[in-house]
């Protein structure tokens, strides 16, 4: 088995072929369906491997459906053996037997950038990663260049209580990075305030010299379902565009920030609905909509 560092080193790309790993969300404001528009919102072509499909709406989870592991890994193969893929981004992974195909594949076709997503629990509170894949999902962390835990899968991931400050939060951050190898975003989506903090914690200094902070402003919206897919999977779009995780982070948290001003206007459920990751593309397009036909000009007959 090659070791997790021993991958080609990235090249950057204006429009990147970004892969997204991940479960489904038929509301389209998580999951794969979130994936595959924040990549797009973000420059990046979209791609999708199904892990679970997971019947949720924006009030929370009914029930998950996983695919057999062969078909997972035909899934995966599918796309590695025709297409370069310039990122990976993993989200849910639900099993260990899940998380033992993504390894494997990782192992095989090394891909130049992966940012793992380790997906536990959905706000709602329903259990997306079984307990005992825990572990797993803790020794697949030294394959990803960046992991993007909130408080509560971050103290998983350490094995220690939940931070109850931002301060124990870097610090877990930081043992996990030191741990691992990985770069670790630790977010404050979970924490109170009127700021939203998240910081790249690189125990090894290459980041940063070991710490960048990025604390928006806390939007006052409940429509927030969907933001930790999207924001990692932003992050492996703009790193494999910028090869820089402090620009990645910025910009994909400008984005995030503005998807998040404007989630209120989409009116999608009647629960904690998506953020609105094409706005942008949207106001664009309204500017460039033609004219209503006037309905009152005859026709002519042929
Ligand atoms: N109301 C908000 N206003 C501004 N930023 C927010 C808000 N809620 C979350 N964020 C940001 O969204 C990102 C995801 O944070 P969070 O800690 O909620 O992760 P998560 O729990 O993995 O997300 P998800 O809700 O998708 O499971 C972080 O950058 C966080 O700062
Ligand atoms: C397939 C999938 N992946 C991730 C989440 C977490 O998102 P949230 O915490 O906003 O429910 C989810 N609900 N579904």
């Amino acid at each position: 088995m090659s070791s997790p560092t021993d991958r080609p080193a990235p090249v950057a790309r204006a429009v990147p072929r970004v892969l997204s790993i991940a479960g489904t969300d038929p509301t389209g404001g998580a999951g794969i369906q979130a994936d595959l528009k924040s990549i797009a919102a973000n420059g990046g072509y979209g791609m999708a491997v199904v892990t679970a499909l997971v019947a949720q709406n924006t009030h929370g989870v009914r029930s998950v459906h996983t695919p057999p592991p062969e078909f997972l890994r035909e899934q995966l193969d599918a796309v590695s053996d025709d297409v370069v893929i310039d990122a990976v981004k993993i989200g849910m992974l639900g099993e260990a037997v899940t998380v033992a195909v993504v390894r494997g594949w990782l192992d095989t076709v090394r891909p130049p950038i992966v940012v793992l997503d380790p997906v536990m629990v959905s706000t709602s509170g329903h259990r997306l990663l079984a307990a005992d894949a825990e572990d797993a999902v803790r020794r697949l962390v030294p394959f990803a260049d960046l992991v993007t835990p909130n408080l509560p899968e971050l103290a998983v991931l350490v094995g220690a209580p939940l931070a109850p400050d931002w301060a124990t939060a870097l610090e877990q951050a930081r043992r996990l990075s030191a741990d691992t190898g990985a770069i670790v975003l630790a977010k404050g989506g979970h924490l109170e305030g009127a700021l939203s903090p998240d910081a790249l914690v690189d125990a090894s200094g290459r980041v940063a010299a070991g710490l960048f902070e990025s604390t928006g402003e806390r939007v006052a919206t409940v429509n927030t379902h969907g933001t930790g897919c999207s924001l990692s999977s932003a992050l492996a779009t703009r790193q494999a565009q910028t090869l820089d995780w402090v620009r990645s982070l910025t910009l994909s948290k400008h984005w995030l920030l503005d998807s998040l001003r404007h989630a209120d206007a989409l009116e999608v459920g009647t629960g904690r609905g998506p953020i609105s990751h094409l706005h942008a593309l949207w106001s664009v397009a309204a500017q460039n909509s033609p004219a209503p036909p006037d309905q009152k000009a005859p026709r002519p007959l042929w």
